[in-house]
């Protein structure tokens, strides 16, 4: 493949409970490389450190050492209204919490990320997009009235009608049906056909086994990467935890 996008290099996260004596190492050195276009899993038991590592990747949560380059920058050395462009105009972020304001309506969630970043709003893609992932109430209701499955689709159909190069998805499928599980796959590996990468967290063995590369964590280090991944494969590394 070649063309790397984002390279990871010997991070570590530590943080202090208590007393400054009680640390914890929640990414114990982890490097490795992204290419553009490549459709990337992390799996492994809970707790093994993947959400933590999504968001130091994704420039949400600085590392305690080691570097993030996204497009041969150090994102970390950024300003911090330098790193917040960068992220708003090239990140796309599917967090396993929605991270929708619930107190606005569909159609607002979609486009504030459009508005921040002086981004056309086509009210026809939305709606589009809205009716090609199945979501059925209508872009004029509220979050805080959706069920937690319509929830995940807001998120997803929000990252999609943004241009970004890079998307970073928590769990996208989570609190989906098998049909809409289905669709949401097969919408991301579209996006890296058009040459967009795909970094997501999953817990599902299956949906891993159809990405290009499985990046299997454990006690927040890698412990393997499987190129052209296998349920057997990854279900052999992860021993049986889930
Ligand atoms: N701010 C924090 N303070 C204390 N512990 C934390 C903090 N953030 C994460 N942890 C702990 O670090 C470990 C890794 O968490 P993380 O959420 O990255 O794991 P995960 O692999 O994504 O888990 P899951 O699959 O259950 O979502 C967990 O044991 C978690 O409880």
């Amino acid at each position: 493949m070649g063309n790397r996008i984002i390279s990871v290099s010997h991070i570590t996260k530590e943080i202090v409970l208590g007393n400054s004596k009680n640390k914890i190492k929640l990414i114990d050195d982890i490097s490795f490389e992204i290419n553009k276009g490549e459709f990337l899993s992390i799996v492994g038991p809970s707790g093994s450190g993947k959400s933590t590592l999504l968001n130091i990747i994704s420039g949400l949560s600085i590392p305690t050492t080691g570097t993030v380059n996204l497009e041969s920058q150090d994102i970390y050395k950024l300003s911090p209204t330098k790193l917040a462009r960068l992220r708003r105009e090239k990140i796309g972020f599917i967090f396993q919490q929605y991270n929708l304001l619930s107190a606005l309506p569909v159609f607002e969630n979609m486009t504030l990320q459009l508005r921040l970043s002086h981004q056309k709003i086509d009210k026809d893609q939305i709606e589009q997009l809205l009716k090609h992932i199945n979501f059925e109430p209508k872009s004029t209701a509220r979050i805080e009235s959706l069920s937690g499955g319509e929830k995940q689709k807001v998120a997803i159909a929000r990252v999609l009608a943004t241009d970004c190069d890079i998307i970073f998805a928590d769990e996208p499928t989570g609190a989906l049906d098998s049909v809409s599980r289905e669709k949401v796959f097969s919408m991301l590996r579209e996006l890296t056909q058009l040459g967009k990468t795909v970094i997501m967290v999953t817990h599902d063995i299956e949906m891993a086994s159809r990405t290009d590369r499985a990046v299997i964590i454990r006690d927040g280090k890698i412990q393997n990467s499987l190129s052209n991944p296998t349920e057997t494969l990854i279900l052999h590394e992860m021993g049986g935890d889930m």
